[in-house]
């Protein structure tokens, strides 16, 4: 009976407590409801969308990560969708509590945002803020167009002037390719016609060369390299002649390692959630990333000191006098410097030549220039695979660079630069094309504007497809009447490809015969976005085309390119923050 009590003061409990439960049942689960609902995508309204991915918390998240896991890349998903959708302009959900992403799959319309809606309507995104801010603050790509970032690029202005290009930055840059190509020379003796990768190879070739032209030293990266493996006895054991030879890596000199470490580690930032404070973290927390701040700092700094030596007593330097260019400038830093302490004189200001602005500006280069170290990854691998385009651009070379052929020197930089190569241009474009180097453009809407007959809220992230219709698959229809003023003014600017063969590569797709039979490169022939365009278009266009020609002419001249087997001639792309190949191999035979 002592439990009764107990029993009999226990019985309400089970009546309360399914009462309560009930209740808390209800509230979980109205709770969980409205949660849900809170954290679901909201779509813009009227922008078409995939009804099923706002019913998800991770909305196209999960279904991007798949498409990348299979494909290697992101960015086909959304031209995937574009055809599903049937819909020039749609929407996505990225983030978890993000907004929609507004996607454009025309490219009329987008060229006509990026150049003639600039920035009252459409600036920079603020996601390359995030991801290059902690790094790179005074860098101006990432900037708002104002005051603030028009100063940054009147700063560099003269590195991108004919005459830099032409007397400094060119024959720099010649000089760093003959050193990649004595490194390929050794590489070809050894291999005996077996292939080799050539990723590490050109990444570090364009790297020196870049920092080269910049600062008017080179780091050695390349010159170790063939000092290590010249000093190589023949290979015994070769691989069958299909296989691939691998070759003993030397150890890269500290301040080339240094830059490459900083420049990689973007690539977290890319995958991160938070792109912002995982890379703060990450260059100030992690060491070995401290570490090779501080000697980036160190050895710009000292850089900089001897050019302000070699200035200050200079008063008559004539920017646009190449003489007088070739004589004093020998990089983008030097020439940086006198302006900067030109201008101050001319003021009456006192020079900042040691400013955190002139040092990220001047270092960014670097971070820019590894699209360039893409581009020719891609044309190289396009080239091996078109052997009759390959045959076409020598002969080409050979024709327009007559006197290196018949003294069998080696073109100049200057001749390399002035030589009119249709052809090699078309070769270019195609490969940019096809090598998808800027799969999107991106924008940031300023305030509520209209695209296609769309209204999109203000602070929007809008990408544009340079890998969907119009460029590799048949455009979409789209209204006349919904595009802006300025769009339906442009409407015969750029050419549309043939529906055929859009996703073969094809350079002559780039070409015009006149009543002559005279071949001339057509730059408007169809789209073309590579490098962005308006303001905020690429403001090393100049810098890069130079820097690819000097490169891709003399491996061209010196190398012939032959087939490789198919497993090493994969076009799969690689994950990553650039879209470059998984694997770049080449058969080379020296000519
Ligand atoms: C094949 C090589 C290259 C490609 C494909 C490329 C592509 C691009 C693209 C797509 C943009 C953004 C354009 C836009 O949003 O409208 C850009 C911006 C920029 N690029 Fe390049 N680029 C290349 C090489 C270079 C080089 C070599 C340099 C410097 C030496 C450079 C410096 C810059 C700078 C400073 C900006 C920012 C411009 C601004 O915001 O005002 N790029 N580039």
């Amino acid at each position: 009976m002592a439990a009764l009590p107990a029993f009999g003061g226990l019985l309400p409990f089970p009546t309360l407590s399914f009462q309560f439960l009930g209740l808390l049942t209800a509230i979980l689960f109205v709770g969980g409801y409205l949660v849900r609902r809170a954290l679901l995508p909201k779509p813009i309204p009227g922008v078409p969308y995939r009804k099923a991915n706002a019913e998800k918390l991770l909305g196209n998240g999960l279904e991007m990560l798949a498409w990348k896991k299979e494909h290697g890349e992101m960015f086909g998903y959304l031209a995937k969708m574009a055809v599903e959708l049937n819909a020039p302009i749609f929407q996505i959900f990225v983030h978890p509590f993000g907004k929609p992403w507004v996607v454009i799959a025309d490219n009329r319309e987008s060229n006509d945002i990026m150049a003639r809606r600039t920035s009252r309507d459409f600036d920079r995104s603020r996601f390359l803020g995030d991801l290059l801010s902690s790094l790179s603050p005074e860098f101006h790509f990432h900037m708002p167009t104002g005051e603030r970032w028009k100063s940054h690029r009147k700063l560099l202005a003269d590195t991108m002037s004919p005459a830099f290009l032409s007397e400094v930055a060119g024959p720099q840059m010649w000089k760093s390719t003959m050193k990649a190509i004595e490194l390929w020379q050794v590489k070809e003796r050894l291999a005996e016609g077996r292939p080799f990768s050539i990723t590490e190879d050109l990444r570090k070739a364009a790297y020196e060369i870049i920092w080269t032209a910049t600062f008017g030293f080179e780091t050695g990266a390349m010159k170790v390299q063939s000092d290590l493996l010249s000093s190589l006895p023949k290979f015994e054991n070769l691989p069958h002649i299909d296989q691939a030879v691998d070759f003993p890596a030397a150890t890269d000199p500290p301040i080339f390692k240094a830059g490459l470490a900083l420049n990689d580690a973007l690539q977290g930032g890319i995958q991160s959630l938070v792109p912002r404070l995982h890379l703060f973290l990450a260059y100030n927390a992690v060491p070995s990333l401290r570490a090779a701040r501080s000697l980036k700092n160190r050895v710009i700094e000292g850089e900089i000191k001897k050019a302000i030596e070699k200035f200050s007593t200079k008063t008559d330097v004539k920017w646009e006098d190449q003489n007088n260019l070739r004589r004093y400038m020998k990089s983008a830093m030097d020439m940086v410097i006198a302006r900067e302490l030109q201008s101050a004189r001319k003021e009456g200001r006192a020079p900042e030549p040691l400013s955190r602005i002139i040092q990220d500006e001047l270092f960014s280069f670097m971070l820019a220039g590894n699209e360039v170290y893409t581009l020719v990854v891609w044309t190289l691998k396009f080239l091996t695979a078109h052997q009759d385009v390959q045959a076409r651009l020598r002969q080409e070379l050979h024709d327009q660079l007559k006197q290196a052929l018949e003294t069998g020197a080696t073109p100049t930089a200057s001749e390399i630069g002035a030589a009119k190569l249709p052809y090699f241009d078309a070769v270019m474009e195609e490969s940019l094309r096809c090598g998808e180097i800027t799969q999107t453009n991106i924008r940031t809407t300023q305030r509520d504007v209209i695209i296609l007959g769309h209204h999109v809220p203000k602070d929007t992230e809008v990408l544009m497809l340079n890998n969907g219709p119009g460029v590799f698959l048949p455009p979409l229809h789209v209204d006349e009447g919904l595009r802006s003023e300025t769009s339906r003014g442009a409407v015969d600017k750029i050419g549309e490809w043939d529906l055929k063969g859009m996703r073969d590569f094809d350079p002559s797709r780039w070409l015009v015969e006149d009543d002559q039979e005279q071949i001339s490169f057509n730059p408007s022939a169809g789209p073309r976005h590579s490098f962005g365009a308006g303001p905020r278009g690429c403001f090393g266009r100049k810098w890069a085309m130079l820097e690819v020609r000097i490169m891709v002419v003399l491996i061209i001249w010196k190398f012939r390119l032959e087939e490789i087997p198919e497993p090493l001639g994969s076009f799969k792309p690689k994950p990553g923050l650039a879209h470059r190949p998984e694997m770049a191999f080449v058969r080379l035979t020296a000519l």
